[in-house]
């Protein structure tokens, strides 16, 4: 157990089961000392979080759904008034729809991207809007993104436009925020097995590649992703905002 978060309250949107991500990450943070708080989008996954956090303290959970600029205003009252202050938040969420991530980028819907862009990009735009006031102690806020957004890879398609506005996102919120000590940044994760990556055709092909190919020979891993996360939320990372991590078993650097 170290404290590089004792005593922070740090927000994680996005925790859906076990192979989430955003678990990772909350069992990284955990084990550095976080006080965590989860967001859920229905009673399915406020079900999952109580499975997941048996026998670690008190769950503090509330809804979120981030197409709903009402729900975000609910939640960032409710966190203003349950714990004052808020240290860091991960953003862990993204969506396209499952017809706009398998063959022909050019048939992307005006509709299907625009969900793409609204969940996936605007969404943290929000969030960094109604987290900034309760960082009044400064802060850390990061984002998931995937090297989709710089280099085709085909079937990511309209999540890849979406990935690029996010990251864009991310250095605009950074130079906003950054006066107030507030730290944005993303962190490009490799190919992992979760519930969202079911829904990208040609998921499957890029991890043989990544454990062909990669430097470290193989993929990463949640707890990979979760001690980088600790780095960006705690203040080993105090000199970086803006910025884009790759933790992807140094598979972005191959030609
Ligand atoms: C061909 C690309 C292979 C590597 C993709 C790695 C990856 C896996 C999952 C990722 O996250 C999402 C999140 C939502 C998403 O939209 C979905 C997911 C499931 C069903 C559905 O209808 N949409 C697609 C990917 C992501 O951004 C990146």
């Amino acid at each position: 157990m170290g404290d590089l978060l004792a005593g922070r309250n740090i927000l994680i949107m996005g925790v859906r089961n076990k192979w989430s991500i955003a678990w990772g990450i909350a069992q990284a943070a955990y084990k550095e000392g976080a006080n965590i708080i989860y967001t859920y989008l229905g009673e399915r996954e406020k079900a999952e979080l109580e499975k997941l956090t048996e026998g670690m303290g008190t769950l503090h959970a509330f809804p979120c759904d981030v197409t709903s600029d009402e729900d975000i205003e609910k939640l960032f009252d409710w966190v203003k008034s349950e714990f004052g202050v808020l240290h860091g938040l991960v953003h862990a969420i993204a969506f396209a729809r499952s017809e706009d991530l398998q063959d022909s980028f050019l048939n992307t819907s005006r509709e299907g991207f625009k969900i793409a862009l609204d969940i996936s990009a605007y969404s943290l735009v929000a969030v960094c809007r109604h987290a900034a006031p309760l960082m009044t102690e400064g802060g850390s806020i990061i984002t998931l993104t995937y090297r989709g957004s710089v280099k085709v890879t085909p079937g990511y398609n309209v999540m890849g436009v979406a990935k690029a506005a996010l990251e864009a996102s991310v250095r605009y919120a950074a130079y906003e925020l950054g006066g107030k000590n507030i730290r944005v940044n993303s962190l490009s994760a490799g190919p992992i097995k979760t519930l969202s990556a079911k829904g990208v055709k040609n998921f499957s092909d890029i991890l043989k590649v990544v454990e062909e190919r990669a430097p470290l020979k193989r993929n990463v891993t949640l707890e990979d992703l979760g001690k980088t996360a600790v780095y960006l939320l705690s203040d080993l990372s105090s000199g970086v905002t803006g910025e884009v991590i790759y933790v992807d078993s140094g598979y972005n650097n191959m030609g």
